[in-house]
């Protein structure tokens, strides 16, 4: 099993996730507050309360996580698609896997990331959530005081299992949205490439960006109920279950709440997969 696209994968990923992490803190905010009017008020209101760092709340989990996660994602993907065809990740160049086969080698990725994403994305979205300014004499401190002290607390609050809130909608937010990333990933480099040779680095931050917005778009409405299972109990009332989430938020909120954060997700989305794609692909290009 080739580690180099484990290693690649979690590069990559941690190079994107420092770039797009104030976006993902707006948007989990519009997604489980009402206490914001649109992007720029959530962000002039957290810069003003929280200053630049309020936008870098609940990174320092995700830059281990992320680098667990990319790595699952990227090196399942890769070695799927080598059990599949047989080929490796330079060889697939000259003999390129059906759009089938990179599906479900991308579908596969996406859910055992998933698995591996969840008791950390469940980390992130709570601290995220967190708006007190920091510490000030007189001010309320905050539910958490960091990652550490968070997973303590859910785990002593709700037990072992509270690690993984929300982890069906995560499984099934990433698992189809994930086979997509890699079919739009794929199809536009083939489109931009001749046969046989790699694509440019010009190519490959086109495809990545593109494979990342679409995945985001696809996925935002389960983003959106991911997010609110992972707070419920806390700010939000207590779901039965996936479906309960939708219905009642539905109900409550209309079909609008599930677009919440679509734009935040499709800006942020371009950039850091546009990012994630080239180091990837530079790292392994230049390990062949
Ligand atoms: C499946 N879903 C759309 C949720 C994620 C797809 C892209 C994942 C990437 N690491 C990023 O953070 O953008």
């Amino acid at each position: 099993m080739p580690v180099e696209e484990f290693v690649a994968g979690w590069i990559s990923g941690a190079v994107g996730l420092v770039l797009g992490h104030p976006f993902d803190t707006v948007k989990v905010r519009l997604q489980t507050q009402t206490a914001y009017r649109g992007i720029v008020d959530c962000v002039v209101k957290t810069y003003r309360h929280e200053s630049l760092l309020g936008f870098f709340k609940g990174m320092s989990f995700p830059i281990v996580s992320i680098a667990v996660v990319n790595s699952v994602l990227f090196g399942v993907y890769s070695n799927t698609l080598l059990a599949l065809t047989a080929t490796s990740h330079q060889e697939r160049r000259a003999q390129p896997p059906s759009y089938t086969q990179v599906f479900i080698a991308g579908c596969t990725g996406g859910f055992l990331q998933a698995c591996c994403l969840a008791p950390f994305d469940l980390v992130k979205v709570r601290l995220q959530n967190q708006t007190e300014p920091r510490a000030q004499l007189g001010s309320p401190p905050p539910r958490y005081r960091g990652p550490v002290h968070c997973v303590a607390s859910i785990f002593r609050e709700e037990g072992p299992r509270g690690l993984f809130r929300g982890a069906w909608a995560l499984m099934l937010r990433d698992t189809p949205p994930l086979g997509l990333y890699f079919v739009t990933y794929e199809w536009l480099c083939r489109q931009s490439t001749p046969d046989g040779q790699n694509p440019s680095s010009a190519t490959v931050l086109v495809a990545g960006g593109f494979a990342g917005t679409t995945s985001w778009m696809i996925a935002t409405p389960l983003d959106v109920i991911k997010s609110r299972m992972q707070m419920a109990g806390l700010k939000q009332r207590e779901y039965r279950g996936v479906l309960d989430c939708i219905v009642s938020s539905a109900r409550q909120e209309g079909l609008g709440v599930f677009f919440r954060g679509l734009t935040i997700n499709s800006a942020r989305a371009f950039p850091v997969n546009a990012v994630t794609f080239l180091s990837y692909e530079y790292l392994l290009h230049s390990w062949a």
